[in-house]
């Protein structure tokens, strides 16, 4: 854990500065997109050291002063943006600061921003009916579904876009560091329960020559993971087992030498967790081996990480299904556990979004 999430030592000049970013969170948050996606950054940016004006920025962007003045001094206030040393007090010389460049450059800040505004941004307004009902409240701005996974390839190409972008580019990062582990015994059948679009069935394929794996997920999900493991050349080797693992009476085939679940367990309640693992407790032989790979809140190198990990868990509850987040490592093991299993081991840090991988076998 981080130190800072023990210690209170902020004084109360900044501590009410902090209470105001969150009252201001909504309007700050539109704001630092409009500056990126107005391009207005990229021509601050441009402008390097010696600074550029609001009136300079309207004309290039066909903005109002008006509009660009009020995003920019709110730039200003968010410490996106500086102002250049002696700039004369008529005419604010504006440049780009370290949070501004991050906003401008960094992926997992595009990725963050755009699946925060594309899927959670509308519903985040149900967050407390959300917690209250224990249901995805905000979901009935995209769909009428119980869980986004039933709606999710009939939502629109915008949310598809930034929801894929925010899946993939936390869990593929790690995808290049966990195929050494899974293969450093001989696997001849994986099953990939949640294999979502195929992305980890076609690592493998590619990693190993002798893997045959068979992705278990809702339909809807499964016929694309069909077309694109089709589209990269392996229909024979990758199969697929459309079914809701939630339904009682969904059993899982035996025969995997490996079971993959990536990005999949943080979709469920800590009590459906361990409904899963003990149905697949018959499924698997004491010689199965059982991979989890998860973003661990309490197992990250970075404040901003967790933090990131932390505000996911909101979009589990208000979009995703109202009772899953993204979980601490002891809470995680402890239900896998319960289910029938043993923590054999577990890696860390992998991917530069430090996930973990956990093996389990049945106990
Ligand atoms: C967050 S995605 C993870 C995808 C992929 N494994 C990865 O690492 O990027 C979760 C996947 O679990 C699937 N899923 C969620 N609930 C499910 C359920 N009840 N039954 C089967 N699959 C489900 C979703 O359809 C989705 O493909």
């Amino acid at each position: 854990m981080f130190e800072s999430y023990y210690q209170d030592d902020i004084d109360a000049v900044n501590a009410k500065f902090e209470a105001q970013k969150i009252a201001f969170a909504p309007l700050s948050f539109q704001a630092a997109r409009a500056l990126r996606d107005f391009g207005i950054l990229e021509l601050v940016s441009k402008s390097r050291r010696k600074g550029i004006t609001v009136k300079e920025i309207s004309e290039k962007t066909g903005l109002s002063e008006y509009g660009v003045g009020v995003l920019m001094e709110m730039g200003l206030g968010m410490g996106m943006l500086k102002l250049k040393k002696d700039s004369p007090e008529d005419n604010l010389l504006y440049t780009l600061s370290k949070v501004g460049f991050f906003v401008m450059t960094d992926d997992m800040t595009r990725v963050n921003m755009d699946f925060s505004e594309d899927v959670c941004y509308a519903g985040a307004d149900d967050l407390a009916e959300s917690i209250k009902n224990g249901k995805p409240e905000g979901l009935k701005h995209f769909g009428k579904w119980t869980t986004v996974y039933e709606g999710l390839s009939q939502c629109s190409d915008q949310f598809k876009k930034s929801w894929f972008g925010f899946d993939h580019f936390y869990s593929d990062l790690a995808f290049p560091e966990a195929l050494p582990i899974v293969y450093s015994k001989p696997v001849k059948r994986l099953f990939d329960i949640g294999g979502n679009t195929a992305k980890w069935a076609i690592q493998c394929c590619k990693y190993n020559p002798d893997v045959q794996v068979s992705i278990i997920d809702l339909p809807g999900q499964t016929a694309v993971a069909e077309k694109n493991a089709k589209a990269a050349g392996f229909e024979n080797r990758i199969s697929t087992i459309p079914c809701n693992v939630l339904d009682s009476t969904t059993e899982f085939p035996k025969g995997a030498d490996a079971i993959w679940m990536s990005q999949f367990l943080d979709c469920f309640s800590l009590h459906q967790i361990t409904k899963i693992l003990k149905k697949i407790h018959p499924a698997a032989s004491s010689e199965t081996d059982i991979y989890v790979l998860e973003p661990i809140w309490d197992k990250q190198r970075f404040e901003a990480a967790a933090y990131s990990l932390q505000a996911t868990s909101l979009y589990f509850t208000c979009i995703a299904n109202g009772n899953s987040k993204m979980y601490r490592f002891n809470e995680l093991k402890n239900a896998i556990e319960d289910g029938g299993f043993e923590l054999k081991e577990a890696h860390h840090n992998l991917g530069i979004n430090c996930y973990t991988l956990f093996r389990f076998r049945k106990k």
